[in-house]
């Protein structure tokens, strides 16, 4: 089988993935279309093509973030949020994913509540497990470039969806524009979220940042975004590295994004291969499929073409990524699925 091929028809899991940042070109035109059809106000057409941030471009991290608000003021309605989460969830279905946990901030809008925001994503992915052979699950994003007062709020929230749809929302994460806010002023939200019972996950390292990434370390996430600037050869420390090393927490790797935003100059030089060298626990991930025009299986193509890992060893990547998922209760069921598939096309190699 080419490696195209192999890697579409791998079962994937996909754990860092932000709603908003996922939008296909072809869900944005849905949206526009709908909100067209509507009778609602629309003013993303200026701007529309910005949406899109390819290796050429020009802009860096910094930039990236402003690209959010196009999606964002295409997300503002609860019809038009359930249709972004259908489509995204279908197409992370055809590309092979077999697990997902889908990433979103919770927003008031003029359409709708947080609670509603986080409602529908939910009911959204009950009704996609009917159609799809695809589980997905939802974590809650807090926004460091937000007030503390904004993150103690959606923490609430977080822990109320938690206990009203257990079987769909597992964690908490934050994320946002890393140079902006400090990590511990988030800490009690998170704490509050993780002891009941929420699993947490971080943007860690995304930018130089060597004592925000101790401490994020010492608050022992179930696993970390990006790790790009951690290792001592890429803006890290010594002390950053070995404590990565020690605690081997796991984490969501996502090449192009890195890339794309010049976070990594190229992809030859990403720190996928210090963490691979040193057994450190990786997932690949797509982050924003949408703006950095990727999808799941490409990042795994890339990954076994820059670093020459074999189809067996692309495969044990998705086998590994079952047992760092929130949901303890299908890890087994995925791990024979990836497994049966390694056993169908990978026992010659
Ligand atoms: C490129 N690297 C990144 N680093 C940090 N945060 C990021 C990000 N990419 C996306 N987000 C976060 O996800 C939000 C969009 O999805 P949602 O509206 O939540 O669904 C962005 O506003 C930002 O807070
Ligand atoms: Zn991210």
């Amino acid at each position: 089988m080419d490696l195209k091929t192999f890697c579409r028809d791998l079962p994937k899991i996909e754990l860092h993935a932000h709603l908003n940042g996922s939008l296909s070109r072809s869900t944005m035109l849905h949206l526009k279309r709908f909100y067209a059809d509507s009778g609602l106000e629309d003013n993303t057409n200026a701007f529309f093509d910005e949406f899109q941030i390819g290796a050429g471009d020009c802009r860096n991290l910094s930039d990236c973030f402003q690209v959010f608000s196009i999606a964002h003021a295409l997300t503002s309605t609860p019809e038009a949020l359930a249709m972004a989460t259908t489509l995204t969830l279908q197409e992370f279905h055809s590309d092979g994913c077999c697990y997902i946990e889908l990433r979103s901030t919770p927003r008031n809008t003029q359409y709708m509540t947080k609670e509603q925001y986080v409602d529908t994503i939910v009911h959204c992915m009950q009704k996609s497990s009917i159609h799809l052979s695809m589980l997905s699950r939802l974590i809650i994003s807090i926004n460091r470039s937000y007030p503390v007062s904004e993150a103690e709020a959606i923490a609430d929230l977080a822990i109320e969806s938690y206990k009203k749809y257990p079987d769909v929302v597992v964690g908490m994460e934050l994320s946002g524009e890393p140079t902006v806010g400090k990590f511990q002023d988030f800490v009690p939200a998170l704490t509050r979220a993780r002891n009941a019972g929420l699993k947490i996950t971080l943007h860690c390292g995304e930018v130089c940042n060597p004592e925000e990434i101790l401490e994020m370390i010492k608050f022992k996430p179930g696993r970390i975004g990006h790790g790009t600037c951690i290792h001592p050869k890429l803006g890290g420390t010594d002390d950053t590295w070995s404590a990565l090393c020690t605690s081997k927490i796991p984490v969501e790797v996502c090449l192009t994004s890195n890339v794309n935003t010049k976070s990594t100059p190229d992809y030859e030089s990403h720190h996928f291969k210090y963490l691979y060298e040193a057994g450190i626990p990786m997932i690949i991930c797509t982050d924003d499929k949408g703006v950095f025009t990727t999808s799941l299986s490409q990042e795994y193509r890339i990954c076994a073409e820059t670093f020459s890992l074999n189809q067996v060893k692309v495969a044990r990547l998705a086998l590994e990524a079952c047992q760092y998922i929130f949901a303890e209760d299908v890890q087994k069921t995925l791990k024979n699925k990836v497994q049966d598939f390694i056993n169908k096309y990978c026992l010659s190699q």
